[in-house]
């Protein structure tokens, strides 16, 4: 890596003038927080996860700002990198890993009979890829698999790679048959004429939808398809995948192996996804893996010098290759952040006013065109203050959760049933139901499928002694403690967290990245900093939040802006409103109505079994507690409407 400097080409003044109506606030620092990218051979640009965030990050509270840079920006900026290769002679590829929907509003937001992510889908379109792969996010619903077979793969022209993942569809004739969902592995040669063997991985996912099918990686390489596709030598393979770089579920390092079985020197660039973190690892000296984190914040930076060992117009045999395997490869990688100014410094423009293109102008402006229709632009209220979902604790007044608990579900729930209007009642909720702060300003429909994105139901169950109900959700989170003292009950969590990840979850692993990164912030600032530097930070940390990551690649630190790790604070797994009311008129024997989302019925019910002798509750006892069902993507609408108004 380049170390931390100004760019020579960026007028810094001009690079920091407020651009857009979409975000008044820059992001944090100048550009002499930026470090400088670099260049290699071979370099590859690489999304993940974007999840339906193709309009950016379009709030002023830190760290928005940093990743504010949208579709069409993106757009721009890869065409001036495109160019600047061109220049330089070298090869620039573009690479996405998957999850493409799922998560904001201009894939979620759809109209009535639409498929979620199809109009979103064809905005990725629009933008040139030289390789994609499926996510765990395209195949929940068969419906979203079907429509990106069918009109999302055909756009990518022959660069769409499914090596593992099959769908059942109708063929010619009508009957049903099992095809790829994509070409298993393809061939192709890079503007510098290069030769490269792709494949597109899925992890061991199970959590997919009837009429699809994953096969594990490790089965995968089994396969007679596969030895064909990586028998003959290319300059480099390039593989995309929805999985980790690394640790839990991560299968790369078999794909690896398999691979040097036959080639022990060929180096193997790998674009993986699916954690949300950034992270990178090198598996051996000749490969290098890289993730690039989630929803347009992050763009990967991935780069390769082969010319020092290897000159692409040579047929090597393997005798040369073992020989080669000895010799590392000098591999770069870099966490951009996903901003306008930043485009334009990596870029070499003057400044950020030279970034657009008529075409990124373009797709930003039909985008917009998009929201309206589909009304995200919808104000519901003005949201007063910031609302962190881990950077305060959970009992703060800044935080979601407090919010959530205190005064959105009382609130909501307060009106949701007029015939149990005046029993007492409490709310709980799965704290995994909220996805993301709400910053302060106008709280859109936009915002709600970010914010509480899940349309799960409130139910209830009536007439539960208040000395039961109260004690349901330090049940539910369960004695922590405990757990973690016992070695055994350690195993079985791991044996949990192995089945939560196959099944797709990753909220996890997400949360015990920003813990870390919290941690070590914490850590350094004990041990190495005096006060002056603690009074500093403490200043320039209100601009300069966001993603410190240590990785296991060379180069010192990775993420293209230097940053300040944000605060982050466990939220318990579940949580719980007061007791609605005059509480001090009821007695532990009081019946209360206990409401609760239909996600977390079943264990609502087996805990209150275990609470109490007195009866056997069963799913009989639960009934909808709104009519028509008030869902989780409802409550901040409605509260915005009342309160934020
Ligand atoms: N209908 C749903 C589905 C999921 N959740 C919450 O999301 C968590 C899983 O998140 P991942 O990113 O790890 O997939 C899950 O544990 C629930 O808390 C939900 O609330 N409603």
């Amino acid at each position: 890596m380049g170390g931390v400097g100004a760019c020579p080409g960026i007028d810094h003044a001009q690079g920091l003038s407020p651009r857009s109506a979409r975000v008044s606030t820059q992001p944090s620092g100048g550009t002499s927080m930026l470090r400088d990218l670099v260049w290699g051979d071979v370099q590859v640009i690489h999304t993940t996860d974007i999840h339906g965030w193709y309009q950016g990050h379009q709030k002023s509270s830190y760290p928005e700002p940093n990743y504010s840079g949208d579709w069409g920006d993106f757009a721009s900026f890869v065409h001036h990198m495109r160019k600047l290769a061109k220049k330089k002679g070298v090869d620039l590829l573009l690479v996405d890993s998957g999850d493409l929907h799922d998560g904001a509003g201009l894939s979620d937001g759809f109209p009535a009979g639409q498929v979620d992510g199809h109009v979103s889908n064809q905005f990725h379109a629009r933008i040139r890829y030289d390789l994609l792969a499926p996510g765990n996010h395209e195949l929940y619903k068969y419906e979203n698999a079907y429509d990106t077979y069918k009109n999302f793969v055909p756009t990518a022209k022959g660069r769409y790679v499914a090596s593992n993942v099959n769908l059942t569809v109708p063929d010619a004739q009508g009957r049903n048959v099992s095809v790829p969902m994509a070409d298993r592995y393809i061939k192709f040669k890079t503007s510098q004429g290069r030769k490269v063997t792709s494949l597109g991985i899925l992890f061991d996912f199970t959590g997919y939808d009837k009429g699809i099918n994953v096969q594990p990686p490790k089965e995968m390489i089994k396969e007679a398809w596969f030895s064909k596709a990586i028998k003959e030598q290319p300059d480099f393979f390039l593989l995309s995948g929805h999985m980790p770089v690394r640790g839990d579920g991560s299968d790369w390092q078999a794909v690896v192996d398999a691979i040097r079985v036959v080639h022990p020197a060929v180096p193997i660039l790998i674009l993986g996804g699916h954690t949300h973190i950034r992270d990178c690892t090198q598996y051996d000296g000749r490969s290098m893996g890289l993730e690039s984190g989630r929803y347009l914040e992050t763009i990967g930076w991935a780069s390769m010098n082969l010319s020092d060992h290897h000159h692409h117009h040579h047929n090597r045999h393997q005798q040369d290759e073992a020989l080669e395997a000895g010799r590392n490869i000098s591999f770069s990688r870099s966490y951009i952040d996903a901003n306008r100014r930043n485009y334009a410094y990596h870029a070499g423009l003057m400044n950020e006013k030279k970034l657009d293109t008529g075409k990124g102008k373009k797709i930003t402006h039909d985008m917009a065109k998009v929201a309206k229709s589909w009304n995200l632009t919808e104000v519901y209220g003005n949201t007063p203050q910031d609302y962190y979902l881990s950077r305060v604790p959970s009992n703060d007044s800044s935080s979601l959760i407090h919010l959530l608990t205190q005064s959105v579900l009382p609130t909501v729930i307060s009106t949701a049933n007029p015939e149990r209007k005046g029993v007492a009642n409490i709310v709980l909720a799965n704290s995994g139901s909220q996805r993301f702060d709400i910053y302060s300003g106008p709280f859109t429909k936009n915002d709600k499928y970010i914010v509480s994105p899940f349309t799960d139901a409130f139910q209830y169950i009536k007439d539960v002694p208040l000395k039961y109900a109260q004690q349901i959700v330090s049940s539910l989170n369960g004695d922590e403690q405990a757990q973690a003292s016992s070695r055994r009950k350690r195993e079985e969590r791991a044996e949990e967290d192995r089945e939560l990840f196959r099944g797709g979850h990753v909220q996890h692993i997400f949360k015990q990245w920003q813990k870390d990164q919290y941690e070590n912030e914490e850590n350094k600032t004990a041990a190495q900093l005096d006060l002056e530097e603690l009074d500093a930070r403490a200043e320039s940390k209100k601009t300069s939040l966001g993603y410190v990551t240590t990785d296991r690649c060379p180069g010192g630190p990775g993420d293209d802006t230097v940053h300040t790790a944000i605060p982050y604070f466990s939220v318990p797994d579940y949580v719980v409103s007061p007791v609605s009311g005059n509480t001090t008129a009821l007695g532990p024997d009081d019946k209360i109505d206990v409401v609760f989302l239909d996600f977390i019925a079943s264990n609502v019910i087996r805990i209150l079994n275990r609470l109490q002798t007195e009866r056997v509750y069963s799913v009989d006892d639960v009934a909808a507690y709104a009519s028509p069902s008030l869902t989780t993507q409802e409550i901040y609408p409605e509260y915005a409407k009342v309160a934020w108004n």
